[in-house]
C-alpha cells in the first residue's frame, strides 16, 4: 500500500524550497511550474526541477512534476524535463476531459522512448480545476492505466464556479469533492483533497483535513512544510482506533473458526465490511 496523505508544493523556480523540501517529509513532493512560477521564470525553474529530480535526496520519495497545459508553449518542454529528470508522476493542471490524457500518455510514450525509460514508468494524475473536469471526472479518472490519482483543485474551481471558499462545511465544494472521490474510487486510484491556502490558519485548515478525512480523501494537496505534519497527525489512526482494529479482527477470526456469518462485539455487529474497514485501519497504521 503507496501512502499517499500528503502532496506538497513546491515552487519550482524556488532554489532553496526545492533542495531542502525532502526534510520535511511529506508522502510526495510536487515540483511545481504551473501557477507558482511567472512566466518569464519559466525556463529557468525548469532546469532547476530537471536539476533536483537527479539528486539523491530525491530518490527514496515519490515525486511529481506540475507541468503546465500542453496547449502552452511550456507545457511539452516541462514534459521532456520531468520525465528526462526521472520524475515518478506527472501532474496534469486544469484536466477537463479523457482526450487531455490521451494526449499525455502519447508524449509521454514518446520521451520514455526517446530516453530509454520503460515504457508505462511515468504515472500520471490530473488536477479537476473546473465544472467540466467535475463533470468528466469519471472518464478522466480511468483514461489511462498509467493514472494513479486525481486531486480536487478548489482555487480555479471556484472561480469557474463564480464563487468562493466558505468555513465550516463548505457546500460550495460538496458537490465536486463527492464526485471526485466517486471517480477515484470507481477507478481505484487515489483522490487528494483541495490545497487550503491560509498558511497562518492551523484551524481553518485542520476543519478542511477532518473533511476530507471523513469522505474518505487519501489526503489533501499542500503548500506549507507545518501542513504536512498537521494532516498526518489527523490521518494517524489512534491507539484506541487500532486496538479495536485488532479486537474485530479477532472477533471475526473467532467467528470464522466456529462457521459464523456475523457475531457481536460490544453489542455491535460485526460482519465482513466491519472486518474491511479493520484491516484498512491496521493498514494504515502500519504504513504511517
Ligand atoms: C492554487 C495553486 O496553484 S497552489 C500551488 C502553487 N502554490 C505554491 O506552490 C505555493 C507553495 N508555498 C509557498 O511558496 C510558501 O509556503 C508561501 C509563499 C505560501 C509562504 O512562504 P513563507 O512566507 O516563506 O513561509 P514560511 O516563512 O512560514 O516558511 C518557513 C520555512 O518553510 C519553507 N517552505 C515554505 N513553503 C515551502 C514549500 N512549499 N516547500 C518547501 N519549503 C517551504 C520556507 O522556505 C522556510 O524555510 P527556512 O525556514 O529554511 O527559511
Ligand atoms: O491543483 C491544486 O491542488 C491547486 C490548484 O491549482 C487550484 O486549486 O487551482
Ligand atoms: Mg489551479
Amino acid at each position: 500500500m503507496k501512502l499517499r496523505r500528503s502532496m506538497l508544493f513546491v515552487p519550482g523556480d524556488n532554489a532553496a524550497m526545492l533542495s531542502t523540501s525532502f526534510i520535511y517529509k511529506p508522502d510526495s513532493i510536487m515540483f511545481d511550474l504551473e501557477d507558482a512560477v511567472s512566466p518569464r521564470e519559466k525556463d529557468s525553474a525548469r532546469l532547476l526541477v530537471f536539476q533536483a529530480l537527479q539528486h539523491p535526496v530525491y530518490r527514496d520519495i515519490e515525486t511529481v512534476v506540475r507541468i503546465n497545459s500542453l496547449s502552452t508553449e511550456f507545457g511539452r518542454k516541462d514534459l521532456e524535463a520531468a520525465i528526462r529528470g526521472g520524475a515518478n508522476v506527472v501532474r496534469l493542471p486544469k484536466t477537463e476531459s479523457p482526450e487531455a490524457i490521451h494526449e499525455l500518455e502519447t508524449h509521454v510514450t514518446r520521451i520514455e522512448i526517446a530516453c530509454g525509460r520503460p515504457v508505462g514508468d511515468t504515472k500520471l494524475m490530473a488536477a479537476i480545476e473546473s465544472a467540466s473536469g467535475v463533470v468528466n471526472a469519471m472518464a478522466i479518472a480511468s483514461a489511462s492505466p498509467r493514472m494513479i490519482a486525481i486531486a480536487m483543485a478548489g482555487f480555479d474551481y471556484l472561480v469557474d464556479m463564480h464563487t468562493h471558499r466558505s468555513d465550516d462545511w463548505q457546500p460550495e465544494l460538496f458537490y465536486a469533492r463527492a464526485a471526485v472521490l466517486h471517480a477515484a474510487r470507481a477507478a481505484h486510484i487515489d483522490a487528494f483533497d483541495v490545497v487550503y491556502g491560509n498558511v497562518n490558519d492551523d484551524e481553518g485548515f485542520m476543519r478542511e483535513v477532518k473533511i476530507a478525512k471523513q469522505l474518505g480523501f487519501n489526503g489533501k494537496s499542500l503548500i506549507h512544510p507545518k501542513q504536512v505534519y498537521l494532516l498526518h497527525r489527523t490521518y494517524a489512526p489512534t491507539q484506541d482506533e487500532v486496538d479495536h482494529a485488532r479486537r474485530v479482527i479477532a472477533a471475526a477470526e473467532e467467528a470464522l473458526r466456529k462457521g459464523m456469518g456475523v457475531v457481536s462485539l460490544d453489542g455491535k455487529m460485526i460482519d465482513p465490511p466491519v472486518l474491511k474497514e479493520a484491516e484498512m485501519t491496521l493498514q494504515l497504521a502500519e504504513a504511517a
